[in-house]
Protein backbone atom coordinates (compact mmCIF):
# COMPACT_ATOMS: atom_id res chain seq x y z
CA UNK A 1 0.00 0.00 0.00
CA UNK A 2 1.19 3.49 -0.75
CA UNK A 3 -0.18 6.75 0.76
CA UNK A 4 -0.97 9.48 -2.64
CA UNK A 5 0.93 12.25 -1.12
CA UNK A 6 2.62 12.49 2.51
CA UNK A 7 2.03 9.54 5.35
CA UNK A 8 0.25 11.89 7.87
CA UNK A 9 1.48 12.34 11.39
CA UNK A 10 -1.72 11.77 12.99
CA UNK A 11 -3.23 7.93 13.08
CA UNK A 12 -6.73 7.46 10.70
CA UNK A 13 -9.51 5.18 10.94
CA UNK A 14 -11.36 3.99 7.74
CA UNK A 15 -13.62 7.22 7.43
CA UNK A 16 -10.39 9.46 7.30
CA UNK A 17 -9.00 7.23 3.78
CA UNK A 18 -10.17 6.42 0.66
CA UNK A 19 -8.63 4.32 -2.23
CA UNK A 20 -7.50 5.51 -5.22
CA UNK A 21 -7.89 3.85 -8.53
CA UNK A 22 -5.39 3.04 -10.85
CA UNK A 23 -4.78 1.14 -14.31
CA UNK A 24 -6.02 -1.93 -14.13
CA UNK A 25 -5.39 -5.55 -16.25
CA UNK A 26 -8.22 -7.24 -14.37
CA UNK A 27 -11.15 -7.88 -17.10
CA UNK A 28 -13.94 -8.88 -14.50
CA UNK A 29 -14.62 -8.92 -11.26
CA UNK A 30 -14.80 -12.51 -11.20
CA UNK A 31 -11.75 -12.72 -11.93
CA UNK A 32 -10.47 -11.93 -8.25
CA UNK A 33 -9.16 -14.62 -5.53
CA UNK A 34 -10.90 -13.26 -1.75
CA UNK A 35 -8.61 -16.27 -0.56
CA UNK A 36 -6.90 -15.19 2.58
CA UNK A 37 -2.97 -15.91 2.53
CA UNK A 38 -3.59 -16.71 6.52
CA UNK A 39 -3.28 -20.37 6.32
CA UNK A 40 -6.54 -21.12 7.30
CA UNK A 41 -8.19 -22.32 4.51
CA UNK A 42 -10.56 -19.37 3.94
CA UNK A 43 -11.42 -19.00 0.42
CA UNK A 44 -12.54 -14.98 1.55
CA UNK A 45 -10.98 -12.99 3.84
CA UNK A 46 -14.19 -12.66 6.02
CA UNK A 47 -14.34 -13.90 10.15
CA UNK A 48 -16.49 -13.86 12.41
CA UNK A 49 -16.06 -12.44 16.17
CA UNK A 50 -15.94 -14.81 19.05
CA UNK A 51 -18.96 -12.93 20.59
CA UNK A 52 -21.98 -14.81 21.88
CA UNK A 53 -24.54 -12.90 20.29
CA UNK A 54 -22.37 -13.08 16.57
CA UNK A 55 -21.26 -16.69 16.58
CA UNK A 56 -23.04 -19.67 17.21
CA UNK A 57 -22.90 -22.67 14.88
CA UNK A 58 -25.65 -21.31 12.49
CA UNK A 59 -23.70 -18.32 11.55
CA UNK A 60 -20.20 -20.89 11.48
CA UNK A 61 -21.34 -23.30 9.34
CA UNK A 62 -23.66 -20.10 6.63
CA UNK A 63 -20.42 -18.64 6.70
CA UNK A 64 -17.58 -21.38 5.99
CA UNK A 65 -20.23 -22.92 3.30
CA UNK A 66 -19.51 -19.71 1.27
CA UNK A 67 -15.81 -19.61 2.41
CA UNK A 68 -15.86 -17.65 5.51
CA UNK A 69 -14.47 -18.89 8.74
CA UNK A 70 -16.52 -18.39 12.54
CA UNK A 71 -14.85 -18.29 15.71
CA UNK A 72 -17.07 -20.27 18.13
CA UNK A 73 -16.64 -17.74 21.63
CA UNK A 74 -14.52 -18.55 24.65
CA UNK A 75 -17.64 -18.46 27.15
CA UNK A 76 -19.47 -21.63 25.81
CA UNK A 77 -18.99 -24.35 27.98
CA UNK A 78 -16.76 -26.45 26.99
CA UNK A 79 -19.08 -29.59 26.22
CA UNK A 80 -21.78 -26.98 24.34
CA UNK A 81 -18.63 -25.99 22.08
CA UNK A 82 -17.90 -29.82 21.52
CA UNK A 83 -21.63 -30.05 20.53
CA UNK A 84 -21.23 -26.95 18.37
CA UNK A 85 -17.97 -27.84 16.48
CA UNK A 86 -19.37 -31.66 15.92
CA UNK A 87 -22.51 -29.95 14.04
CA UNK A 88 -20.74 -27.43 12.12
CA UNK A 89 -18.71 -30.74 10.54
CA UNK A 90 -21.79 -32.47 9.90
CA UNK A 91 -23.28 -29.52 7.47
CA UNK A 92 -23.78 -29.96 4.18
CA UNK A 93 -21.28 -28.19 2.22
CA UNK A 94 -23.42 -28.08 -0.98
CA UNK A 95 -27.08 -27.07 0.70
CA UNK A 96 -28.40 -25.10 2.96
CA UNK A 97 -29.28 -26.24 6.60
CA UNK A 98 -32.68 -26.52 6.62
CA UNK A 99 -34.62 -24.64 9.68
CA UNK A 100 -36.56 -27.40 10.64
CA UNK A 101 -39.29 -27.37 13.04
CA UNK A 102 -42.38 -30.26 13.94
CA UNK A 103 -45.71 -30.03 12.65
CA UNK A 104 -47.20 -28.97 16.24
CA UNK A 105 -45.17 -25.94 16.28
CA UNK A 106 -46.81 -22.32 16.19
CA UNK A 107 -46.21 -19.74 13.44
CA UNK A 108 -45.14 -17.57 16.74
CA UNK A 109 -41.88 -20.24 17.42
CA UNK A 110 -40.81 -20.13 12.96
CA UNK A 111 -41.42 -16.03 13.34
CA UNK A 112 -38.16 -16.42 16.04
CA UNK A 113 -36.44 -18.01 13.42
CA UNK A 114 -37.17 -16.50 9.81
CA UNK A 115 -38.26 -13.07 9.31
CA UNK A 116 -41.62 -13.49 6.57
CA UNK A 117 -39.44 -12.92 3.96
CA UNK A 118 -39.63 -14.49 -0.02
CA UNK A 119 -36.09 -17.05 -0.48
CA UNK A 120 -36.37 -18.80 2.99
CA UNK A 121 -38.70 -21.09 4.58
CA UNK A 122 -39.82 -24.23 7.12
CA UNK A 123 -39.13 -27.81 6.73
CA UNK A 124 -41.73 -29.45 8.77
CA UNK A 125 -40.68 -32.71 9.65
CA UNK A 126 -42.02 -35.09 12.42
CA UNK A 127 -39.15 -37.25 13.15
CA UNK A 128 -37.38 -38.28 9.83
CA UNK A 129 -40.86 -37.80 7.75
CA UNK A 130 -41.57 -34.67 5.81
CA UNK A 131 -44.45 -33.11 5.98
CA UNK A 132 -43.93 -30.38 3.74
CA UNK A 133 -42.49 -26.87 3.66
CA UNK A 134 -44.02 -23.12 5.03
CA UNK A 135 -42.75 -20.26 2.95
CA UNK A 136 -41.27 -17.73 5.40
CA UNK A 137 -43.76 -14.99 3.44
CA UNK A 138 -46.63 -17.08 4.55
CA UNK A 139 -45.54 -16.59 8.53
CA UNK A 140 -46.52 -12.51 7.88
CA UNK A 141 -50.16 -13.64 7.28
CA UNK A 142 -50.57 -16.66 9.60
CA UNK A 143 -52.10 -16.10 12.94
CA UNK A 144 -49.58 -16.97 15.91
CA UNK A 145 -50.71 -20.14 17.39
CA UNK A 146 -51.29 -21.72 14.53
CA UNK A 147 -49.92 -24.80 13.86
CA UNK A 148 -47.31 -25.41 11.43
CA UNK A 149 -48.84 -28.35 10.31
CA UNK A 150 -51.73 -26.61 9.43
CA UNK A 151 -50.40 -24.09 7.14
CA UNK A 152 -48.76 -27.16 4.89
CA UNK A 153 -50.68 -27.10 1.62
CA UNK A 154 -50.61 -29.85 -1.15
CA UNK A 155 -47.16 -31.15 -1.91
CA UNK A 156 -44.23 -28.68 -2.16
CA UNK A 157 -41.76 -29.40 -5.16
CA UNK A 158 -38.39 -31.13 -3.31
CA UNK A 159 -35.38 -31.91 -5.41
CA UNK A 160 -33.43 -34.57 -5.68
CA UNK A 161 -29.44 -34.40 -4.68
CA UNK A 162 -28.65 -36.63 -7.10
CA UNK A 163 -30.26 -34.63 -9.77
CA UNK A 164 -29.07 -31.32 -9.27
CA UNK A 165 -25.47 -31.78 -11.24
CA UNK A 166 -24.84 -27.98 -11.23
CA UNK A 167 -25.75 -25.00 -9.51
CA UNK A 168 -27.74 -23.66 -12.72
CA UNK A 169 -29.79 -27.09 -12.75
CA UNK A 170 -31.45 -26.07 -9.55
CA UNK A 171 -31.56 -22.69 -10.23
CA UNK A 172 -34.00 -23.83 -13.14
CA UNK A 173 -35.83 -26.58 -11.48
CA UNK A 174 -36.74 -24.12 -9.38
CA UNK A 175 -38.02 -21.52 -12.09
CA UNK A 176 -39.86 -24.57 -13.82
CA UNK A 177 -41.43 -25.22 -10.74
CA UNK A 178 -42.34 -21.35 -9.68
CA UNK A 179 -40.93 -22.10 -6.39
CA UNK A 180 -37.94 -19.86 -4.79
CA UNK A 181 -36.94 -22.78 -2.18
CA UNK A 182 -36.81 -26.40 -1.80
CA UNK A 183 -36.02 -28.85 0.41
CA UNK A 184 -33.51 -31.27 -0.92
CA UNK A 185 -33.88 -34.75 -0.75
CA UNK A 186 -31.50 -37.56 -0.84
CA UNK A 187 -32.94 -41.37 -0.56
CA UNK A 188 -35.80 -39.94 0.84
CA UNK A 189 -34.27 -37.95 3.55
CA UNK A 190 -34.10 -34.60 3.60
CA UNK A 191 -30.43 -33.25 3.61
CA UNK A 192 -30.79 -28.97 3.34
CA UNK A 193 -32.58 -27.10 1.51
CA UNK A 194 -31.75 -24.73 -1.58
CA UNK A 195 -32.64 -21.62 -2.78
CA UNK A 196 -32.66 -19.58 -6.30
CA UNK A 197 -30.05 -17.46 -4.19
CA UNK A 198 -28.28 -19.83 -3.07
CA UNK A 199 -27.85 -21.80 -6.28
CA UNK A 200 -26.41 -18.63 -7.65
CA UNK A 201 -23.39 -18.66 -4.81
CA UNK A 202 -22.94 -22.01 -5.00
CA UNK A 203 -21.46 -21.25 -8.29
CA UNK A 204 -19.95 -18.07 -6.74
CA UNK A 205 -18.34 -18.98 -3.29
CA UNK A 206 -15.87 -21.92 -2.45
CA UNK A 207 -16.79 -23.41 0.83
CA UNK A 208 -14.04 -23.27 3.44
CA UNK A 209 -13.70 -27.08 4.18
CA UNK A 210 -10.73 -28.93 5.98
CA UNK A 211 -8.72 -32.14 4.92
CA UNK A 212 -11.88 -34.41 4.98
CA UNK A 213 -13.91 -31.78 2.98
CA UNK A 214 -16.30 -30.96 6.26
CA UNK A 215 -17.03 -27.11 7.09
CA UNK A 216 -14.08 -25.57 8.74
CA UNK A 217 -14.48 -23.59 12.15
CA UNK A 218 -12.48 -21.74 14.75
CA UNK A 219 -13.04 -21.76 18.45
CA UNK A 220 -11.53 -19.01 20.88
CA UNK A 221 -10.24 -19.06 24.64
CA UNK A 222 -9.33 -16.71 27.29
CA UNK A 223 -6.05 -16.64 28.67
CA UNK A 224 -6.69 -17.86 32.55
CA UNK A 225 -7.43 -20.90 33.53
CA UNK A 226 -5.76 -24.61 32.18
CA UNK A 227 -5.09 -22.99 28.59
CA UNK A 228 -3.53 -25.52 27.32
CA UNK A 229 -6.19 -28.19 28.26
CA UNK A 230 -8.92 -26.45 26.88
CA UNK A 231 -6.88 -25.85 23.34
CA UNK A 232 -5.74 -28.91 23.53
CA UNK A 233 -9.87 -30.60 24.15
CA UNK A 234 -10.79 -27.82 21.21
CA UNK A 235 -8.41 -29.58 18.45
CA UNK A 236 -9.52 -33.14 19.30
CA UNK A 237 -12.95 -31.33 18.78
CA UNK A 238 -12.02 -30.94 15.58
CA UNK A 239 -11.26 -26.98 15.11
CA UNK A 240 -9.41 -25.73 12.06
CA UNK A 241 -8.21 -22.52 14.01
CA UNK A 242 -7.49 -21.60 17.77
CA UNK A 243 -8.05 -18.01 18.48
CA UNK A 244 -6.37 -16.83 22.11
CA UNK A 245 -8.69 -13.78 23.07
CA UNK A 246 -7.76 -10.87 25.85
CA UNK A 247 -9.29 -7.10 25.97
CA UNK A 248 -5.10 -7.14 26.15
CA UNK A 249 -3.52 -9.02 24.21
CA UNK A 250 -0.25 -7.12 24.65
CA UNK A 251 0.53 -8.86 28.30
CA UNK A 252 2.80 -11.60 30.36
CA UNK A 253 -0.39 -13.41 31.07
CA UNK A 254 -1.25 -13.90 26.90
CA UNK A 255 2.68 -15.09 26.64
CA UNK A 256 2.38 -17.22 29.45
CA UNK A 257 -1.07 -18.98 27.31
CA UNK A 258 0.99 -18.97 23.93
CA UNK A 259 3.56 -20.77 25.50
CA UNK A 260 1.56 -23.22 26.49
CA UNK A 261 -0.01 -23.42 23.51
CA UNK A 262 2.90 -23.75 21.40
CA UNK A 263 4.35 -26.91 24.17
CA UNK A 264 1.16 -28.88 22.53
CA UNK A 265 2.85 -28.58 19.03
CA UNK A 266 -0.57 -27.87 17.32
CA UNK A 267 -1.06 -28.28 13.51
CA UNK A 268 -3.26 -25.41 13.23
CA UNK A 269 -3.19 -21.64 13.01
CA UNK A 270 -2.64 -19.93 16.08
CA UNK A 271 -4.60 -16.41 16.37
CA UNK A 272 -3.28 -14.19 19.12
CA UNK A 273 -4.96 -10.67 20.08
CA UNK A 274 -5.69 -7.85 21.20
CA UNK A 275 -2.88 -5.38 19.81
CA UNK A 276 -2.59 -2.63 18.04
CA UNK A 277 1.33 -1.89 18.04
CA UNK A 278 4.32 -3.96 15.83
CA UNK A 279 5.73 -4.50 19.43
CA UNK A 280 2.83 -6.49 20.26
CA UNK A 281 2.95 -8.24 17.04
CA UNK A 282 6.68 -9.24 17.55
CA UNK A 283 5.68 -10.58 21.06
CA UNK A 284 2.68 -12.53 20.10
CA UNK A 285 4.55 -13.83 17.20
CA UNK A 286 8.16 -14.76 19.26
CA UNK A 287 5.52 -16.60 21.79
CA UNK A 288 3.68 -18.48 18.79
CA UNK A 289 0.86 -16.61 17.27
CA UNK A 290 0.89 -17.22 13.46
CA UNK A 291 -1.99 -14.43 13.36
CA UNK A 292 -2.26 -11.20 14.97
CA UNK A 293 -5.86 -10.00 15.89
CA UNK A 294 -5.75 -6.16 16.15
CA UNK A 295 -8.12 -3.68 17.15
CA UNK A 296 -8.99 -1.92 20.57
CA UNK A 297 -11.65 -0.03 21.15
CA UNK A 298 -13.31 0.39 17.78
CA UNK A 299 -15.83 -2.47 17.93
CA UNK A 300 -19.43 -1.42 17.87
CA UNK A 301 -20.34 -2.60 21.62
CA UNK A 302 -16.86 -1.51 22.95
CA UNK A 303 -16.38 1.25 25.35
CA UNK A 304 -12.63 0.72 26.10
CA UNK A 305 -11.95 4.34 24.38
CA UNK A 306 -14.49 6.11 26.77
CA UNK A 307 -13.15 4.43 29.69
CA UNK A 308 -9.80 3.93 29.34
CA UNK A 309 -8.59 6.32 26.31
CA UNK A 310 -7.07 3.16 25.08
CA UNK A 311 -6.93 2.12 21.47
CA UNK A 312 -5.75 2.94 18.50
CA UNK A 313 -7.40 4.35 15.12
CA UNK A 314 -8.05 1.30 13.72
CA UNK A 315 -6.73 1.67 9.76
CA UNK A 316 -3.71 3.01 11.04
CA UNK A 317 -3.39 0.15 13.89
CA UNK A 318 -3.89 -2.59 11.20
CA UNK A 319 -1.34 -1.01 8.49
CA UNK A 320 1.71 -0.49 11.11
CA UNK A 321 0.77 -3.96 12.77
CA UNK A 322 0.80 -5.27 9.38
CA UNK A 323 3.59 -4.34 7.96
CA UNK A 324 5.39 -5.89 11.37
CA UNK A 325 3.80 -9.18 10.39
CA UNK A 326 4.87 -8.97 7.01
CA UNK A 327 8.34 -8.76 8.17
CA UNK A 328 8.17 -11.48 10.59
CA UNK A 329 6.28 -13.93 8.24
CA UNK A 330 2.70 -14.01 10.36
CA UNK A 331 -0.41 -12.32 9.38
CA UNK A 332 -3.01 -10.15 10.74
CA UNK A 333 -6.39 -9.90 11.24
CA UNK A 334 -8.35 -6.56 11.34
CA UNK A 335 -11.00 -7.13 14.28
CA UNK A 336 -13.68 -4.26 14.58
CA UNK A 337 -15.42 -1.56 13.42
CA UNK A 338 -16.85 -2.38 10.14
CA UNK A 339 -20.09 -1.06 9.00
CA UNK A 340 -19.71 -1.12 5.27
CA UNK A 341 -18.16 -3.05 2.42
CA UNK A 342 -15.95 0.07 2.23
CA UNK A 343 -14.41 -0.64 6.22
CA UNK A 344 -12.85 -4.62 4.78
CA UNK A 345 -11.53 -3.34 1.51
CA UNK A 346 -9.72 -0.57 3.98
CA UNK A 347 -8.96 -3.08 6.40
CA UNK A 348 -7.18 -5.13 3.26
CA UNK A 349 -5.45 -2.64 1.60
CA UNK A 350 -4.00 -1.49 5.08
CA UNK A 351 -2.76 -5.53 4.92
CA UNK A 352 -4.76 -7.56 6.76
CA UNK A 353 -5.30 -10.66 5.85
CA UNK A 354 -8.94 -10.97 7.00
CA UNK A 355 -11.14 -9.08 8.39
CA UNK A 356 -13.48 -10.11 12.04
CA UNK A 357 -16.97 -8.94 11.77
CA UNK A 358 -19.02 -8.63 15.18
CA UNK A 359 -22.19 -6.55 15.50
CA UNK A 360 -23.38 -5.82 12.41
CA UNK A 361 -23.57 -10.19 11.76
CA UNK A 362 -25.61 -10.48 14.98
CA UNK A 363 -28.29 -8.70 12.98
CA UNK A 364 -28.92 -12.01 11.11
CA UNK A 365 -31.17 -15.52 10.09
CA UNK A 366 -28.41 -17.27 11.39
CA UNK A 367 -26.99 -15.71 14.70
CA UNK A 368 -27.50 -16.71 17.94
CA UNK A 369 -30.84 -15.90 19.39
CA UNK A 370 -34.71 -15.55 18.94
CA UNK A 371 -35.64 -13.10 16.47
CA UNK A 372 -37.44 -9.86 18.35
CA UNK A 373 -40.28 -7.56 16.88
CA UNK A 374 -40.34 -4.11 17.78
CA UNK A 375 -43.86 -1.85 17.75
CA UNK A 376 -43.35 -0.63 14.46
CA UNK A 377 -43.14 -4.60 13.37
CA UNK A 378 -39.38 -4.52 12.75
CA UNK A 379 -37.38 -7.41 12.97
CA UNK A 380 -34.03 -7.50 15.27
CA UNK A 381 -31.79 -9.60 17.41
CA UNK A 382 -29.70 -8.24 20.68
CA UNK A 383 -26.29 -7.88 20.87
CA UNK A 384 -23.67 -7.42 23.56
CA UNK A 385 -20.18 -6.90 23.83
CA UNK A 386 -18.11 -9.58 25.76
CA UNK A 387 -17.13 -7.10 28.24
CA UNK A 388 -20.50 -5.93 29.34
CA UNK A 389 -22.05 -6.06 32.56
CA UNK A 390 -24.35 -8.58 30.95
CA UNK A 391 -21.44 -11.11 29.60
CA UNK A 392 -19.46 -10.58 32.70
CA UNK A 393 -22.16 -11.74 34.63
CA UNK A 394 -23.01 -14.51 32.79
CA UNK A 395 -19.52 -15.73 32.63
CA UNK A 396 -18.72 -15.24 36.19
CA UNK A 397 -22.39 -16.11 37.78
CA UNK A 398 -21.02 -18.82 39.15
CA UNK A 399 -18.66 -17.21 41.70
CA UNK A 400 -18.59 -16.07 44.56
CA UNK A 401 -21.19 -13.05 44.75
CA UNK A 402 -18.41 -10.83 45.69
CA UNK A 403 -15.89 -11.80 42.69
CA UNK A 404 -18.62 -11.61 40.71
CA UNK A 405 -19.61 -7.77 41.72
CA UNK A 406 -15.81 -7.03 41.59
CA UNK A 407 -15.51 -7.62 38.27
CA UNK A 408 -18.92 -6.36 36.71
CA UNK A 409 -17.25 -3.03 38.12
CA UNK A 410 -14.76 -3.21 35.20
CA UNK A 411 -17.03 -3.68 32.39
CA UNK A 412 -15.93 -2.00 29.03
CA UNK A 413 -19.15 -2.98 26.85
CA UNK A 414 -22.74 -2.25 26.10
CA UNK A 415 -24.93 -4.78 27.73
CA UNK A 416 -28.33 -4.25 25.87
CA UNK A 417 -28.24 -3.35 21.62
CA UNK A 418 -30.75 -4.10 19.37
CA UNK A 419 -28.84 -4.76 16.02
CA UNK A 420 -31.88 -4.70 13.41
CA UNK A 421 -32.06 -6.93 10.73
CA UNK A 422 -32.45 -5.30 6.98
CA UNK A 423 -35.42 -6.29 5.27
CA UNK A 424 -33.06 -6.97 1.98
CA UNK A 425 -30.32 -8.42 3.50
CA UNK A 426 -31.66 -10.57 5.98
CA UNK A 427 -29.30 -13.56 5.99
CA UNK A 428 -25.21 -13.65 6.92
CA UNK A 429 -24.77 -14.72 3.30
CA UNK A 430 -26.65 -11.58 2.00
CA UNK A 431 -24.14 -9.64 4.07
CA UNK A 432 -21.47 -11.65 2.33
CA UNK A 433 -22.82 -10.99 -1.01
CA UNK A 434 -22.75 -7.23 -0.08
CA UNK A 435 -19.47 -7.80 1.17
CA UNK A 436 -17.84 -9.70 -1.49
CA UNK A 437 -19.34 -7.61 -4.47
CA UNK A 438 -17.93 -4.50 -3.34
CA UNK A 439 -14.27 -6.27 -2.18
CA UNK A 440 -13.93 -7.98 -5.68
CA UNK A 441 -14.84 -4.51 -7.19
CA UNK A 442 -12.08 -2.24 -4.94
CA UNK A 443 -9.72 -4.87 -6.07
CA UNK A 444 -10.13 -4.53 -9.93
CA UNK A 445 -10.17 -0.80 -9.06
CA UNK A 446 -6.59 -0.80 -7.94
CA UNK A 447 -5.87 -3.98 -10.27
CA UNK A 448 -5.44 -6.71 -8.09
CA UNK A 449 -6.28 -9.87 -8.51
CA UNK A 450 -5.48 -11.21 -5.55
CA UNK A 451 -5.26 -10.09 -1.50
CA UNK A 452 -1.58 -9.92 -1.89
CA UNK A 453 -1.95 -7.98 -5.00
CA UNK A 454 -4.19 -5.66 -3.25
CA UNK A 455 -2.07 -5.27 -0.45
CA UNK A 456 0.90 -4.18 -3.16
CA UNK A 457 -1.03 -1.97 -5.02
CA UNK A 458 -3.36 -0.19 -2.87
CA UNK A 459 -3.36 3.39 -3.48
CA UNK A 460 -4.91 4.67 -0.40
CA UNK A 461 -5.65 9.13 0.11
CA UNK A 462 -7.32 10.81 3.15
CA UNK A 463 -10.15 13.02 3.09
CA UNK A 464 -12.04 15.22 5.01
CA UNK A 465 -15.28 14.41 7.17
CA UNK A 466 -17.22 16.52 4.08
CA UNK A 467 -15.09 14.33 1.70
CA UNK A 468 -16.30 11.18 3.45
CA UNK A 469 -19.85 13.02 3.20
CA UNK A 470 -20.02 12.87 -0.31
CA UNK A 471 -19.42 9.50 -0.86
CA UNK A 472 -23.03 8.75 0.71
CA UNK A 473 -25.91 8.14 -1.25
CA UNK A 474 -28.41 10.38 -0.96
CA UNK A 475 -31.63 8.38 -0.27
CA UNK A 476 -34.46 11.48 -0.42
CA UNK A 477 -33.45 14.79 -2.92
CA UNK A 478 -32.10 17.31 -0.76
N1 LIG B 1 -10.92 -5.49 21.17
C1 LIG B 1 -11.24 -4.75 22.18
O1 LIG B 1 -11.15 -3.52 22.15
C2 LIG B 1 -11.71 -5.36 23.46
C3 LIG B 1 -12.25 -6.62 23.45
N2 LIG B 1 -12.78 -7.17 24.61
C4 LIG B 1 -13.33 -8.53 24.56
O2 LIG B 1 -14.01 -8.86 25.73
C5 LIG B 1 -13.83 -10.23 26.08
C6 LIG B 1 -13.37 -10.37 27.51
O3 LIG B 1 -12.04 -10.01 27.59
P1 LIG B 1 -11.27 -9.66 28.93
O4 LIG B 1 -11.96 -8.57 29.66
O5 LIG B 1 -9.87 -9.44 28.54
O6 LIG B 1 -11.44 -10.94 29.85
P2 LIG B 1 -10.55 -12.23 30.14
O7 LIG B 1 -11.43 -13.19 30.80
O8 LIG B 1 -9.84 -12.65 28.91
O9 LIG B 1 -9.48 -11.77 31.23
C7 LIG B 1 -8.47 -10.83 31.03
C8 LIG B 1 -7.33 -11.04 32.05
O10 LIG B 1 -6.38 -10.00 31.90
C9 LIG B 1 -6.32 -9.22 33.11
N3 LIG B 1 -6.19 -7.82 32.71
C10 LIG B 1 -5.19 -6.99 33.01
N4 LIG B 1 -5.38 -5.79 32.49
C11 LIG B 1 -6.57 -5.83 31.84
C12 LIG B 1 -7.34 -4.89 31.11
N5 LIG B 1 -6.93 -3.64 30.97
N6 LIG B 1 -8.52 -5.28 30.58
C13 LIG B 1 -8.96 -6.53 30.75
N7 LIG B 1 -8.28 -7.49 31.45
C14 LIG B 1 -7.08 -7.12 31.98
C15 LIG B 1 -7.59 -9.55 33.87
O11 LIG B 1 -7.40 -9.45 35.25
P3 LIG B 1 -8.36 -8.49 36.16
O12 LIG B 1 -9.80 -8.73 35.75
O13 LIG B 1 -8.09 -8.93 37.55
O14 LIG B 1 -7.92 -7.09 35.87
C16 LIG B 1 -7.82 -10.99 33.48
O15 LIG B 1 -7.02 -11.84 34.22
C17 LIG B 1 -12.86 -10.78 25.04
O16 LIG B 1 -13.60 -11.44 24.07
C18 LIG B 1 -12.21 -9.55 24.48
O17 LIG B 1 -11.81 -9.70 23.13
C19 LIG B 1 -12.75 -6.49 25.77
C20 LIG B 1 -12.25 -5.21 25.83
C21 LIG B 1 -11.63 -4.56 24.69
N1 LIG C 1 -14.03 -3.15 24.43
C1 LIG C 1 -14.87 -4.14 24.05
N2 LIG C 1 -14.70 -4.71 22.84
C2 LIG C 1 -15.54 -5.68 22.52
C3 LIG C 1 -16.56 -6.10 23.37
N3 LIG C 1 -17.20 -7.11 22.77
C4 LIG C 1 -16.58 -7.30 21.60
N4 LIG C 1 -15.58 -6.45 21.45
C5 LIG C 1 -14.66 -6.32 20.32
O1 LIG C 1 -15.39 -5.87 19.17
C6 LIG C 1 -15.11 -6.72 18.07
C7 LIG C 1 -16.23 -6.71 17.05
O2 LIG C 1 -16.42 -5.41 16.55
P1 LIG C 1 -17.75 -4.96 15.75
O3 LIG C 1 -17.59 -3.49 15.53
O4 LIG C 1 -17.75 -5.72 14.48
O5 LIG C 1 -18.89 -5.29 16.62
C8 LIG C 1 -14.88 -8.06 18.74
O6 LIG C 1 -14.22 -8.98 17.92
C9 LIG C 1 -14.05 -7.66 19.95
O7 LIG C 1 -12.71 -7.44 19.64
C10 LIG C 1 -16.71 -5.45 24.61
O8 LIG C 1 -17.62 -5.75 25.42
N5 LIG C 1 -15.85 -4.47 24.91
K1 LIG D 1 -16.38 1.80 19.87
Amino acid sequence: MEFHGSMPSHDLTYSDVFLIPSRSGIRSRLDVSLATPDGTGATIPIVSANMNSVTGPGLAASLARRGGLGVLPQDMPLQELGEAIAWVKAQPTQFDTAHVLPSEATVEAARQRLPALEGHGIVVMDGETLVGVVPATRLGTALADARLGDLVHGRHPALEADDIDSPKAAFDAMVAADIEFAPVLRHGRVVGTISRKSAVRQAIYTPAVDASGRLRVAAAVGINGDVAAKAKALVAAGIDVLVVDTAHGHQEGMIAALAAIRSLKLDIPIVAGNVVTAEGVRDLAEAGATIAKVGVGPGAMCTTRMMTAVGRPQFSAVLETAQAAAELGVHVWADGGVRYPRDVALALAAGAASVMIGSWFAGTIEAPGALQTDASGRVYKLSWGMASTKAVHERFGRLDPYELARRELFAEGISGSSIYLDPLRPSVEDLLDMITSGVRSSFTYAGASTVEEFHQRARVGIQSAAGYEEGKALPVSW
